[in-house]
This record gives C-alpha cells, sequence and structure tokens, in this order.
C-alpha cells in the first residue's frame, strides 16, 4: 500500500530532512512512526500525503508512483487518505454531525448518502448519540474520535495519524489505538506517528524509526527480546 525506495528530502541546500528512507507497508498493516523531535517523521507523512514531494527517490501509495503525479491529479490521491491530527482540528461553530460529513461534501455525495454515511463513522468511534453536539461540548478523547469518524468517513484506504494522542491520557490513548486496531483488521492500512514509546511498545506492532532522517529500524517491535 505504501512503498518508499531510496527516499530523501531537502528542504533546503544543506538540510536533508530524510536520507535514503526505504520500507513498505502492506494492506491491512498497522505501524507505528516514531523517532526525536525533528527526526523527520511529519516530512514523511507529507510525502505521502502529498504535501511534499521527495527530492530524490520514489513514493508509491496503493500502486501509483506518486513523484510523477500531475497536480490536478493530487485531490484525487488524497480522497484516498485519512488523516488525524494531534489537535483534532474541528470546527467549533458547528455540530459533530457536520464536522465528519465536511469531506463528504466537498466529495458531493448525495445529501441522501450523507447521513447514512456519517451515522456508520460515529457509530464506529461510539459517538452516535452525540451527533448534534458542538464539539466544544465534548472531552478532548470524544474530540479525537471526532477527528478520527471524519478521517475514516469516506473509507479510505489507507489512514495516517500525526501524534493522535498526543494530549490523551495513557487510557484514553489506548481506546484511540483500539479504533486504529480495528480499521487496520478490516484493510485499511494505518500508519501513526507518535512519541510514545510506553504506548507503542505495549501495542507490540511494526515500528518505523527515524534518526536524524535515516530509517534505522522498520521491524516488528516483538521480534527482538527487549522490544526495541
Ligand atoms: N517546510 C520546511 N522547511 C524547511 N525545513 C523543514 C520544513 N519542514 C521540516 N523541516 C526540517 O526538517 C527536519 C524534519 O522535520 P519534521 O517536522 O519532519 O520532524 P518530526 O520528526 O516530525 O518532528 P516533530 O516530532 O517535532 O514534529 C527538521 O530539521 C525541520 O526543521
Amino acid at each position: 500500500m505504501i512503498e518508499f525506495q531510496q527516499v530523501s528530502k531537502r528542504y533546503d541546500s544543506d538540510h536533508m530532512a530524510l536520507k535514503q528512507v526505504n520500507f513498505h507497508l502492506s494492506r491491512g498493516e498497522l505501524a507505528f512512526l516514531t523517532g526525536h523531535s525533528g527526526a523527520g517523521k511529519s516530512t514523511l507523512l507529507k510525502l505521502i500525503m502529498l504535501m511534499e514531494r521527495p527530492s530524490a527517490g520514489q513514493v508509491v501509495v496503493g500502486g501509483q508512483v506518486l513523484n510523477t503525479l500531475p497536480r490536478r491529479q493530487v485531490p484525487y490521491i488524497r480522497r484516498h487518505i485519512g488523516v488525524v491530527f494531534q489537535n483534532h482540528q474541528l470546527l467549533f461553530d458547528r455540530t459533530v454531525f457536520d464536522n465528519v460529513a465536511m469531506p463528504l461534501e466537498v466529495m458531493g455525495v448525495p445529501a441522501g448518502d450523507i447521513g447514512r454515511r456519517v451515522r456508520a463513522a460515529l457509530d464506529k468511534v461510539g459517538l452516535l448519540n452525540k451527533e448534534r453536539m458542538n464539539p466544544m461540548q465534548l472531552s478532548g478523547g470524544e474530540q479525537q474520535r471526532v477527528g478520527i469518524a471524519r478521517a475514516v468517513v469516506n473509507k479510505p484506504p489507507l489512514l495516517l495519524a500525526d501524534e493522535p494522542t498526543g494530549n490523551l491520557d495513557p487510557e484514553l490513548s489506548a481506546d484511540i489505538m483500539h479504533l486504529f486496531e480495528q480499521f487496520s483488521q478490516v484493510g485499511v492500512t494505518v500508519l501513526i506517528a507518535s512519541h510514545d514509546i510506553a504506548l507503542i511498545d505495549a501495542m507490540g506492532r511494526r515500528t518505523l524509526t527515524l534518526e536524524q532522517g535515516r530509517l534505522v529500524t522498520s521491524d516488528a517491535a516483538m521480534e527482538s527480546a527487549d522490544g526495541h
């Protein structure tokens, strides 16, 4: 589903944010992306989302080589990628329902289908009874789940999350991770950037570790005795 082949990203003449990164994530795989601040996690996600282009190497998503993709096709590819952010970027002047409906409205989904699909997404994250509320009335964990419902409402095959549990306590973080696991079980490929080593270790999933732009591990966490 995602393939990086010798991918490097240089933002300015002397600084390399990513250096010859190689990895492959299969359909339905859930993996973590970790590393110190500035190691290149957000840059790697931005290359997948087509917010940045690589300076060298190839990024392939869903069989499509992104390097040479014409600009007019970028919105089409982005529709197939759900994105969850730490600060969830909800609109506080709209209801929970309207926030989740937004991607469908942008895509021009008929009004009759929107209600059904929004409720299916809210049901998956356990918030069906809060659809008429304003996100401001919800807890941090609930707001994050609204963000996840919005990211999956159009059933993207790929879900990216950038520090999705950054503001949450350990119990709520575990709930959010459980949701991501459920999506991967139905075939969604999930890549989660996180600093939370304790949470990553507890999940026992494959972990891609960046160090100053280089991918230093990309193994399953449980393959080594100490989990590193
Ligand atoms: N638009 C940009 N222009 C120039 N340099 C950038 C840009 N975006 C990121 N960088 C640099 O690239 C390097 C990697 O940054 P990136 O944001 O990918 O790291 P990160 O691992 O996501 O960090 P954090 O955990 O703090 O979000 C950093 O040195 C950063 O300063």
